[in-house]
């Protein structure tokens, strides 16, 4: 089979980073070729690349069904055939469905004025093909991430798709999101699609790929059907250590003393708004690592962003024995919390600032003496986080916006662990993470609990969850609906406490 688009000896050079390195990658139609590798591996520049965002360095040539091509912009890109859909979502909330899938155009009547009536028959279309249901005047605002997601899908089949780019499209999904978009994929592929899919889940590589193409510090390492691959295998191409060598056994350091303790929290009324999160009891000991899981919107977040005081909330927060008021993120971080939230880019991070800096924002103070600030110390206490947690970055200076977005979910935990605040909850800390890196992520949670701080990890990733906690708080539609200790916790227990 010809296959559809050809990457041939593909290099991209960013100051001071040789992103791709004679990268070669071929495409069939009607296959679904995943993209897998550690964080910073090229992934996302590859992509780039692909849909005219970057020009690759001289000297690689593209083919699209064997014929060569330059793509000079996303708009040329399209025009060839290619879509992508990325994880963060390029819809309009407040237009209907119709309206995203057709934007910019609309189906006009002779009178000039938009075709409404053939604007929503056809989105209506495209979606059944897709087997959704999903209303084409609804607005998309009123809908799940995961419905938006779909309805992205739809405006790339609508746009006559022949390869569909999709960048770790399942990372912010519920469990039944991510399968109705696997299951799609599929039925899309087997139209004759081909579909480019970007993932570090395992399980999930697995259940779709029909390709896999592993790339490592710029360069193709091996391309390959599933049916000849293993994970074991997959890791070791991936990270270059055996899966069973990455997670270590888990300690527990909880003790008996309870730091902090959680009563009746619950959601402050906004005017006639019914509260959603309440009466939260919960108390979390000295050195303990405490999950709490619940699918997506369970209220998970919503219960941190109350502790750390990002949400209003009623109900009595302790710590050390004496209440806390805590009505701002400023009043937690002195009483001892950090938080490392979920959404990276709007809260997590100032892009435009070096890796020191954002390092140092938490805890500058540590660096500073009479009104000086020890640069040397910082670099070195910054140098030795990249070491520890492996953040890919040409030095501590390079501004945040360059590296990959893994490398900047490490830096975000990289600045709260090294504030050593008493308590650290963290929300979701390995979406997005390689293999590698999720395992150097556990231990050092897991290192930082023995120091004697207690960490609060709310993750939907279920084996995670299982793996690190001490002990699992399960949500379930804004109120616990479990507590189970670390050896009643299984995926079933937890699970059947989630979903009742
Ligand atoms: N504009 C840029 N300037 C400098 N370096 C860049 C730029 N864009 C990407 N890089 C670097 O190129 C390398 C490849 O990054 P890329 O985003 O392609 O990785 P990735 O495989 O998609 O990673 P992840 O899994 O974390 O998303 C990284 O070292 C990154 O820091």
């Amino acid at each position: 089979m010809k296959p559809f688009l050809e990457m041939i000896s593909i290099s991209k050079t960013f100051p001071g980073v040789k992103a791709l390195d004679h990268v070669d990658l071929h495409l069939n139609s009607g296959e679904v070729h995943v993209l897998a590798g550690e964080n910073g591996a090229g992934k996302s520049t590859l992509m780039k690349i692909m849909t005219g965002v970057l020009r690759a360095d001289p000297g690689g040539e593209i083919r699209i069904e064997g014929e060569p091509v330059v793509i000079k912009n996303p708009v040329h890109a399209r025009s060839l055939g290619i879509s992508i859909i990325y994880q963060e979502l390029a819809v309009v909330n407040n237009l209907t469905v119709s309206e995203n899938v057709f934007l910019a155009r609309e189906p006009l009547r002779p009178t000039g004025l938009i075709d409404r009536a053939k604007m929503n028959a056809d989105t209506r279309a495209v979606l059944s093909e897709l087997g959704v249901d999903i209303d084409p005047e609804a607005m998309v605002g009123t809908l799940s991430v995961g419905q938006r997601q779909l309805i992205e899908i739809a405006r790339a089949i609508s746009y006559k798709s022949k390869l569909i780019i999709m960048d770790e499209p399942t990372a912010s999904l519920s469990h039944h999101e991510a399968s109705t978009l696997l299951r799609m994929s599929r039925k899309l592929a087997s139209q004759g699609v081909g579909i480019v899919f970007i993932s570090h889940k395992l399980e999930e590589i697995f259940e779709i790929a029909d390709r896999v193409t592993v790339l490592r510090d710029g360069r193709t390492v091996d391309t390959r059907p599933v049916s000849e691959m293993t994970s074991d295998l997959l890791v070791r191409l991936m990270v270059d250590r055996e899966l069973d060598q990455l997670f270590g056994h888990h300690t527990s350091h909880a003790t008996a003393e309870v730091l902090m303790s959680v009563r009746n929290l619950t959601e402050k009324r906004v005017k006639d708004e019914g509260v959603f999160v309440r009466d939260v009891d919960f108390d979390l000991h000295r050195g303990e690592v405490l999950g709490f899981f619940g699918l997506v919107g369970a209220g998970r977040t919503e219960v941190m962003e109350m502790i750390f005081g990002s949400r209003p909330h009623t109900g009595e927060i302790s710590i050390n024995g004496k209440p806390a008021r805590i009505s701002s993120p400023s009043d937690a971080i002195e009483h001892g919390l950090g938080f490392v939230t979920e959404d990276r880019q709007s809260r997590g991070l100032v892009l435009g600032m070096s890796v020191r800096e954002n390092f140092s924002l938490t805890h500058l103070s540590d660096y500073c003496s009479l009104d000086f600030v020890n640069r040397r110390k910082e670099t070195a206490a910054c140098a030795d986080y990249i070491r520890a947690l492996g953040i890919k970055t040409p030095s501590p200076e390079q501004k945040v916006l360059n590296l990959s977005g893994g490398n900047q979910q490490k830096v975000v935990l990289a600045k709260w662990a090294a504030r050593r605040p008493r308590i650290l909850i963290v929300d979701e800390p390995t979406r997005g993470i390689d293999i590698g890196a999720k395992a150097e992520v556990h231990s050092l949670l897991g290192s930082m609990a023995e120091e004697g701080m207690s960490i609060i990890v709310v993750s939907s990733d279920l084996p995670e969850i299982l793996a690190i906690s001490d002990r699992v708080i399960v949500l379930k539609e804004g109120r616990i609906s479990g507590e189970l200790t670390r050896e009643n916790a299984t995926q079933e227990s937890v699970m059947l406490a989630a979903t009742g």
